[in-house]
């Protein structure tokens, strides 16, 4: 397999292991058997004040629209419900879609994109109960502590996030309202989980990780990639660090931000936020068409 001349293609995109250039090597050569797995909000979509703004990165549509027919398989993997980044993101409207699968809700969701079926669960009881006790709780610590003004619910059916992005100081407002809704959470059963300026309760456990697992069993690829920014996308690397190990292609590429500096150390592959994933994903789609002409043997 001929090497690929990645380092010079785009400053927004590292290279930091051999495994994130094998990888993204392998998936040019055969992109019918790769898997490629992205995440929405902070790697799709830029991070914005209100969840309802967030659209996609310039440029995603257009390199997806390009890449679809060639990748074996790709899966938007998101904590949003999968018909709210259908309608932010505009996947559906894609010119190709039978490829494309999203994994809404942590993976309690499926929409296939081959069939434009979607498959959502009933929403868990203790969601209803959680609703009603957080309007209480949140209600109370604004008017106890003016660092809670501006904290608001997303209702997502089956889970509640609680954003502080929006409050005068949201660091501050997640440190003092993290400890009331684990608190919350416990009481009721259910899981309260922490990511960018958010605190996420929800009943299913089901992870990212799980979700990659499912993903791999059922697609089989030779290499895949999984692009991510935030906490809920660590079981996800964890997955593709477990097929590594079993010598498995496979790249853990993170769509960094001075917000969320964990992940740096696990990426593979390091791009500069949203507009970094762009440029990777423009990186995939040039090197797949140049190999693919190559090997039909097109004239240049
Ligand atoms: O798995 P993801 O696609 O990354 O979704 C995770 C959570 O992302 C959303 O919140 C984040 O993005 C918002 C819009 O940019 C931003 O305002 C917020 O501060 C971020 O944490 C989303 O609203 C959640 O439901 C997702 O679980």
């Amino acid at each position: 397999m001929a090497s690929l001349d990645l380092e010079q293609i785009s400053d927004l995109v590292t290279f930091r292991t051999l495994a994130g250039r094998n990888a993204t090597e392998q998936i040019v050569h055969r992109p019918g058997d790769a898997l490629l797995c992205l995440d929405y909000d902070g790697t799709l979509a830029p991070i914005v004040p209100r969840p309802q703004d967030a659209r996609p990165q310039p440029g995603v549509l257009e390199v997806l629209a390009s890449l679809l027919p060639r990748l074996g398989s790709v899966a938007i993997v998101t904590g949003r419900p999968a018909q709210v980044v259908l309608d932010l993101g505009g996947f559906a409207a894609l010119p190709d879609t039978r490829h494309l699968q999203i994994r809404g809700q942590y993976g309690q969701e499926i929409w296939d994109g081959a069939t434009g079926h979607l498959e959502v669960p009933a929403p868990p009881p203790a969601i209803g109960r959680a609703r009603v006790e957080l309007e209480g709780l949140l209600a109370e610590a604004a008017h106890r502590d003016p660092v809670a003004a501006g904290v608001v619910v997303e209702d997502k059916g089956l889970a509640l996030v609680v954003h502080t992005r929006r409050a005068a100081e949201p660091g501050a407002a997640l440190e003092l309202l993290a400890p009331q809704v684990r608190a919350l959470a416990d009481e009721l059963g259910l899981a309260a989980d922490l990511g960018r300026n958010v605190i996420e309760l929800r009943a299913d456990s089901i992870d990212k990780g799980d979700v990659v697992g499912a993903l791999l069993d059922r697609e089989r690829p030779q290499a895949m990639a999984f692009c991510g920014d935030d906490l809920g996308d660590l079981p996800a690397f964890a997955a593709i660090e477990a097929w590594q190990a079993q010598g498995r292609a496979g790249a853990r590429v993170v769509s960094a931000s001075e917000e969320v500096r964990e992940l740096d150390e696990h990426a593979d592959v390091l791009c500069q936020g949203p507009a970094g994933i762009v440029a990777w994903l423009r990186i995939l789609d040039r090197a797949t068409r140049a190999v693919g002409s190559s090997e039909r043997g097109d004239a240049r």
